[in-house]
């Protein structure tokens, strides 16, 4: 496959039905149709893997009806803002209750998280809390209210369906730690790519005092983050984990100066900048063949780098560059 260039292979299955149109193109025009069509239908294909749930009806699993369940326990709310330089700040919106997860802000999480997916421009994702701290897990009002085991299991695959695809996001995400991220809170955080803290904040997994383990995916995700041992400890022991204790854990990747929502904010935005620069397409590919490496046995990693490889070789990012002939001194 020669630079610039469609390979023969990619061609065989892109042209189109109206050939005679399409002999009508210019080189150029015919490299840019062929270009599009292999995009689409590369990116097609990787949508469909990553779409497909963690939980469905073979499990049991009933979304309607769990739904359903949630909607009744209202309160809060999940916004998002999408800005112009491709970094989404995803708000969680209960400052009365510490910003703990009512049933109707668990399903705004989904709504956002789908919103999310389908960001065309999109390159990175700040999660945070109003009222300068993070979150404090579930709402224990409605904790209480479906508590049997049925309701409980529902909510746990909800979640777990939800962090799952906001972890597997094509951008690069930041749980930023401001007050306290207890319980799904802390959760939370670990299906983020990176958690920054702001000075006094504490990550702590309290479930064990509440007669729990995590059911988010937080012990999961807490094992590829720290380690088993680590992760032990921080659930069995159950305490707070300062920001200078993340920090040696690898659980976090800075401590910002700021303190409060504002300046932390402005820091965290810094901070994840230095990473989403360039091209949407390729700071999307990038997060995409790291999670294939994460997450796929070997070789099913890299038929799909392979894959993510053949949406970006010959693009516009692609083709610019090398018309720059730039020198990476
Ligand atoms: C799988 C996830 C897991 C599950 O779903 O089973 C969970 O996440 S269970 C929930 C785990 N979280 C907790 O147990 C946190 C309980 N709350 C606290 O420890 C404290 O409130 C704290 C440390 C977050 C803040 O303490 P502080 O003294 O600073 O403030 P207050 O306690 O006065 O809190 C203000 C106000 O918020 C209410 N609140 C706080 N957290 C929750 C919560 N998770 N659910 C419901 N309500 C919460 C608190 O009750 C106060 O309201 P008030 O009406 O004044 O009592």
């Amino acid at each position: 496959m020669t630079h610039g260039s469609v390979s023969a292979f990619h061609t065989c299955h892109l042209l189109p039905p109206r050939m005679d149109i399409f002999i009508s193109l210019s080189p150029t025009e015919m490299a840019v149709f062929l270009w599009k069509n292999l995009f689409q239908t590369t990116m097609g294909r990787i949508l469909q893997q990553r779409r497909a749930l963690l939980y469905n009806g073979a499990h049991e699993y009933d979304e309607e009806l769990i739904k359903k369940k949630l909607q009744q326990f209202a309160g809060g709310s999940v916004n998002l803002s999408k800005e112009h330089s491709g970094i989404g700040i995803l708000t969680l919106n209960n400052s009365r209750l510490m910003n703990a997860f009512t049933g109707t802000m668990m399903l705004e999480l989904q709504e956002r998280v789908t919103e999310l997916e389908n960001w065309k421009d999109g390159k990175g994702l700040i999660i945070c809390g109003a009222g300068n701290t993070f979150c404090s897990g579930s709402d224990l009002n409605a904790v209480k209210a479906i508590s049997n085991s049925q309701d409980g299991m529902n909510m746990c695959m909800f979640m777990q369906n939800t962090l799952t695809r906001l972890m597997r996001l094509p951008l690069i995400s930041i749980a930023l730690v401001q007050g306290k991220a207890l319980g799904g809170g802390a959760e939370l955080t670990t299906a983020c790519d990176f958690r920054l803290m702001t000075p006094g904040s504490e990550i702590r997994f309290v479930h064990k005092h509440m007669g729990l383990v995590p059911g988010w995916g937080g012990a999961a995700r807490l094992v590829r983050i720290v380690g088993s041992r680590a992760a032990l400890q921080l659930l069995s022991g159950a305490h707070g984990v300062d920001p200078e204790r993340a920090l040696h854990l690898g659980l976090s990747e800075g401590t910002l100066s700021s303190s409060d929502e504002t300046g932390s904010l402005e820091e965290a935005r810094a901070w994840l900048s230095q990473y989403t620069e360039g091209p949407a397409s390729v700071i999307q590919a990038v997060k995409k063949v790291v999670t294939a490496g994460r997450e796929l046995p070997l070789e099913a990693a890299l038929r799909t780098e392979k894959d993510v490889f053949g949406t970006v070789w010959g693009g516009p990012a692609n083709l610019e560059a090398l018309a720059r002939r730039q020198k990476h001194k």
